[in-house]
This record gives C-alpha cells, structure tokens and sequence, in this order.
C-alpha cells in the first residue's frame, strides 16, 4: 500500500558547509508518504549530513528542508516525535541493559507498541537483559532498531541500519521494514548493500560531492539495465555494424581503443575476446550479428544492479 498526498521529505537545493568544505552542495531529494526510498552514494557523499540536516541535530546552510510539512530548524522536537532513527554506529547508554535502553528511548517518545517491541527482540534475537556495554556492534543496532520498527510513528529514518548484522538477521531486517511500510509509514534508508536496497527500496537517490546525481523509481533503473554480451570471434572475423540501429556505439571493449581505429561497434581484443554492455533492445540485433561473424562461447547475462550502482557512482555530477 502506498499512501498519497505531500511528500514525507523534501529537501531542495541543501548546503552544508564544515569550515571550507561544503558537504552538501545544493542537494534535492523527495520522498513520498509511504515510500522506501534508499539513499545511496559513495563513502564522504553527504547522506548522513543529510539525515542529520533533516532531524534538526546540524543547521543548514542554505536551501529548503521539509520533513513531515515541518522545517528542521524550527521545528526538531517534533519531528524527533513523528520519527524514529536508527544512526550507522549506536553508542546508547552503556550502564544500561538493552531492555532498560528500549524503555528510555519509549519514554522520550511518548508512545509505544510494546507487543511489537517483544516480537522483534524475538525475531532478532536480542537478549534485552544484558548491559548495553557488552553488546556487539550488530546487538547495539538491533536495539535501535527494534525500538525504531515498534514505534508508533510515521517516518522511519535508517542510516545504514544493517551494517553490524549477519544475513541472518538481515532478512529479519527486510521484513520488518517491509511490514512497517505495508502499515503507511515511509522510510528513508541509506545503505550500501544493494541486495538489501534491490528488495526493499521503491525507489532510490544516489547522491555524490553532496549532489544527487540520479533520482528515481527502482523499476526505471532495472528498466535502464543493460545486459553484457561476451563471446569469442575467430580471428579476422567483423561484426556487421547494421546490427546497431541508431545512435552512438555500444559501450564495449572499443572504448579502450584509441579514437583513429574505434569502429561504430564494439571489436573484439587482441584473443578475439569481445565484451559489450548493450541495452535490452538491442540484444537481439548483436547476437544476430555476432552469430553470423561466427561467435563462438557466446554468454549474455544482465548487468547486476551493483554494476548500475557503480556506474552512477563513477559518473560525475550532472
Ligand atoms: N562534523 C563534521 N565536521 C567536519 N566534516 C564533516 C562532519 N560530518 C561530515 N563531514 C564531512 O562531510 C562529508 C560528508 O560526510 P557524510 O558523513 O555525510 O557522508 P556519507 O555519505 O554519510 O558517507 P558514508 O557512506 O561513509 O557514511 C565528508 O567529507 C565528511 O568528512
């Protein structure tokens, strides 16, 4: 179920500076009521300013922020009540047992679904009576996080929320976000475990230099995906460059060419080795060509949404 009406968050043209550094560089992201949305990009990129810009915890600098209809400048307090956060690294009150943690984060809150609380200490296997000080990283997080998950609230805010925990109590992770989700609430998740955002997210901002680079639903970037062609060519063989009906050359072992002898379409190497990253509809066209050129060991599989991610977070702000 996915909910309508204003955006859970928007953020329009973002600054952030530390001294000369300015983390967040003119950064938009908007995420619906009701979304999963990930926010990804690579280490240094600004997702955690971000998150810390929307709770209210660093001051903006310049641009519009919007979390819940509320500005973060004015009005922290209560979005810290409407939301619950689960930070990267948690360092919560070490005198305390996980349990004693879970009733003091319920009590800065003002409301609790205990019934959902037990059944996720369950689900992740939390000992709630041991002292926060002797959990592990992943322990420390699940208490985040179940006290996050059970919170009656309507935003949940996740800044890379499984990075302590085994697969195990990941796919505990993935459900219960996709239960909480399936309730209303909106979530906004940084990661970057892709298996993990390919599940879970509908829809994804990559963010780079404190820009976003790419915003969109998740089935137009597996829409976008294209499929990678290897095959062996006999030696002296061509491929028929008809195969390609428009537009530029296939992205493939010819780019690494120099210009003078780059062809419209990909050629093989020096072992007759060729590789070409191609999108879907024109998968077709090469293989017939590659066919009739005599190719032999021919595999073609789609690129993996890593690679797509990887590809984004290579390219240059745009
Ligand atoms: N309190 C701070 N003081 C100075 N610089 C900071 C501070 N917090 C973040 N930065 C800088 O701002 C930039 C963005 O950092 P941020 O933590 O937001 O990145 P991130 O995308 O969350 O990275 P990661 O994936 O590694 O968690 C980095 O260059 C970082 O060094």
């Amino acid at each position: 179920m996915r909910a309508s009406g204003p955006p859970a968050i928007e953020v329009t043209g973002l600054v952030k500076a530390f001294g000369r550094h300015r983390a967040l560089d003119g950064l938009n992201l908007t995420v619906p009521p009701g979304q999963i949305h990930g926010f990804l990009g690579p280490n240094g990129a600004g997702k955690s300013t971000t998150i810390r810009v929307l709770l209210g915890m660093y001051r903006r600098d310049a641009g519009t922020a919007r979390v819940l209809g509320l500005d973060p400048a004015r009005d922290a307090r209560m979005i810290t009540r409407r939301s619950a956060y689960v930070p990267g690294d948690v360092a919560l009150w070490p005198g305390l047992t996980g349990g004693q943690a879970l009733d003091a984060l319920a009590g800065l809150r003002g409301a609790r679904d205990q019934r959902r609380e037990a059944e996720l200490i369950e689900a992740f296997q939390l000992d709630p009576s041991k002292p926060m000080r002797s959990y592990s990283k992943g322990n420390r997080q699940k208490v985040m996080l179940v006290a996050a998950l059970a919170a009656p609230c309507e935003l949940l805010i996740l800044d890379e929320p499984t990075s302590g925990l085994d697969p195990l109590q990941s796919e505990v992770f993935v459900e219960a976000v996709g239960q909480a989700a399936g309730q209303g609430r909106t979530v906004l998740m940084s990661s970057h475990i892709m298996a993990e955002v390919d599940r879970l997210c509908d829809a994804v901002t990559i963010v780079k230099d404190g820009r976003a680079v790419e915003s969109g639903s998740m089935s137009e970037l597996r829409h976008l995906r294209s499929s990678r062609i290897t095959c062996r060519l006999p030696q002296g063989s061509r491929v028929d460059p008809a195969w390609e009906p428009r537009g530029g050359p296939a992205h493939g072992a010819s780019d690494d060419l120099p210009a003078h002898q780059s062809p419209s379409s990909p050629a093989p190497d020096a072992d007759g080795r060729f590789t070409a990253s191609v999108p879907a509809e024109r998968v077709a066209g090469l293989l017939t060509a590659l066919i009739d050129a005599g190719a032999q060991e021919i595999t073609c599989a789609p690129v993996s949404l890593d690679e797509v991610f990887l590809e984004h977070y290579q390219a240059g702000a745009r």
